[in-house]
């Protein structure tokens, strides 16, 4: 039987992007095809879950949202199967990626977060759409390329800059200059803030 490695499953609010505010089921997988250096998330512990654990669990949840995430779900080799019943249960889904993958058809909201920090990889990104893109402000000189590179070769609706946190401290200083570089002698704004406001909150 097929196994499905979480590390949690839990409801909250989306704390991030355009859905910030968002309630849904987050259904954290184990596993990255990367490994950043800030990253919040610890995604090798895990708890074997089978198809019908899953489904079974989020029922005792309110929302009809979900948000898939993880470590890096696209990875996730069993994801279509889980994918298709959700879709029958009549979930909306959206996802978190870094893009190295292509997602499934059955998602209906693409949140893309590429990796500087993997700049060798950042020409295999394979998801070349989204609704919106999130890239993490690293202390790097040449940031403002990168996002530049992801503007013109990813499609998205939106695009967010958002401060990295570390240790519970967020660099915001840095996050508004690039935007405002980002922004100069343009009118359409194309650039906005995301900030992880769970954290700011302190929910999950
Ligand atoms: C933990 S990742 C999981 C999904 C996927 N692997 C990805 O990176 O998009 C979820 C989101 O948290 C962001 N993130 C992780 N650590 C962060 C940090 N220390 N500060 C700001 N954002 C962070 C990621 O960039 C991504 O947008
Ligand atoms: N509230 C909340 N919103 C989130 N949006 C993306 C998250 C993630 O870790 O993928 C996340 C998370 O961990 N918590
Ligand atoms: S790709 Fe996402 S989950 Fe993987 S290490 Fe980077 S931030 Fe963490
Ligand atoms: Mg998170």
């Amino acid at each position: 039987m097929t196994e499905y490695r979480i590390v949690e499953i839990f409801e909250s609010l989306q704390g991030e992007g355009y859905n910030t505010g968002m309630p849904a089921i987050f259904i954290r997988f184990a596993g990255c095809n990367l490994n950043c250096r800030w990253c919040d998330t610890n995604f090798r512990r895990y708890t074997p879950f089978t198809l019908q654990q899953i489904l079974l669990h989020i029922q005792r949840y309110k929302s009809k949202n979900i948000i898939i995430t993880g470590g890096e779900p696209t990875f996730v080799k069993a994801l279509p199967l889980l994918l298709e019943q959700l879709k029958i249960a009549g979930y909306y889904i959206a996802i978190e990626t870094n893009g190295l993958a292509q997602v499934d058809e059955h998602i209906d909201y693409i949140a893309m977060s590429p990796k500087f920090c993997y700049q060798t990889r950042y020409q295999e990104i394979k998801q070349a759409k989204a609704d919106e893109v999130r890239i993490v402000v690293e202390d790097h000189p040449e940031l403002i390329d990168f996002c530049h590179y992801i503007e013109q070769h990813i499609k998205a609706k939106r695009y967010f800059v958002s401060p990295c946190e570390q240790n519970g401290s967020f660099n915001m200083l840095q996050t508004i200059e690039l935007l405002g570089q980002l922004n100069q002698k343009r009118v359409d704004n194309k650039w906005l803030l995301s900030i992880q406001t769970h954290k700011l909150a302190n929910i999950e």
